[in-house]
């Protein structure tokens, strides 16, 4: 066995760890340093005769998985969030890879509304879904406020699940930080990227139970003080 047996050998042996590696980024990488290892020694183990073709499959391995590393890596980056967007992510949805959220972030706005501002209006067709990200929004009924919503959860989800008109009426109690999707860009990127259905369904179903339960809580509780009332003399 000489010197360019050894390495490849060796070269093989990365290719195999190559095929171990679960993370696709890691395989493209040890392949592309195998792929060298052989254009070397196609190079140099038939002195003065380099195995030209093999030489040139090499480059071509190459040229694929540089393209494809590069795109992992542009991948990457545009899935790095920070600040507000992470917290946000982390917070409400989980069900979104990075990537995806950065996409419905991409159609959204921040917007901070002073207190006794309308968000929502009963009977109207909101043109937006709302997620409250600080304060806080009464939601009323008939004039009567009937419940509220506040840190993270959202406003308008139910028409924009059933694309019926506002269920109730939601003016800030204190000033409030939103995040606002418009319905028109929200159904687009759906629309363009129907993988963002189910995380965001995901998401905004586990926003209504938490509602529902909140509001069976607080019935409870009423329900609970009915009898005691009712047998309190007049
Ligand atoms: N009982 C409730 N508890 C919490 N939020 C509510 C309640 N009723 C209505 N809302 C919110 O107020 C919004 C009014 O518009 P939507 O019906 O689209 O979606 C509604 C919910 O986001």
């Amino acid at each position: 066995m000489g010197f360019y047996d050894y390495l490849s050998a060796f070269s093989y042996s990365l290719i195999a760890l190559s095929y171990i590696m679960r993370d696709i980024f890691w395989l493209r990488v040890i392949t592309l340093f195998a792929c060298f290892m052989d254009i070397y020694i196609y190079f140099f183990i038939r002195p003065g005769q380099p195995m030209w073709i093999q030489i040139a499959m090499n480059l071509v391995f190459i040229a694929i998985n540089a393209y494809q590393l590069a795109i992992l890596l542009k991948e990457k980056k545009a899935s790095v969030l920070s600040g507000e967007a992470k917290i946000i992510h982390q917070q409400v949805f989980q069900a979104f890879s990075p990537v995806e959220f950065k996409k419905l972030l991409d159609v959204a706005r921040f917007e901070d509304h002073p207190k006794d501002h309308c968000l929502v209006r009963t009977n109207e067709k909101p043109c937006d879904l709302m997620l409250i990200l600080q304060g806080e929004a009464a939601i009323l009924a008939n004039g009567n406020k009937v419940s509220a919503v506040g840190n993270k959860q959202f406003l308008g989800e139910m028409s924009f699940l059933t694309e019926q008109p506002a269920s109730a009426t939601a003016v800030t109690s204190q000033p409030t930080r939103i995040l606002r999707l418009p319905h028109a860009q929200l159904d687009a990127l759906l629309k363009k990227t129907p993988e963002l259905k189910a995380p965001l369904h995901s998401v905004l179903g586990q926003d209504v139970a938490l509602k529902l339960k909140k509001m069976n809580h607080d019935k409870h509780a009423t329900d609970a003080v009915v009898p005691v009332a009712a047998a309190t003399p007049a």
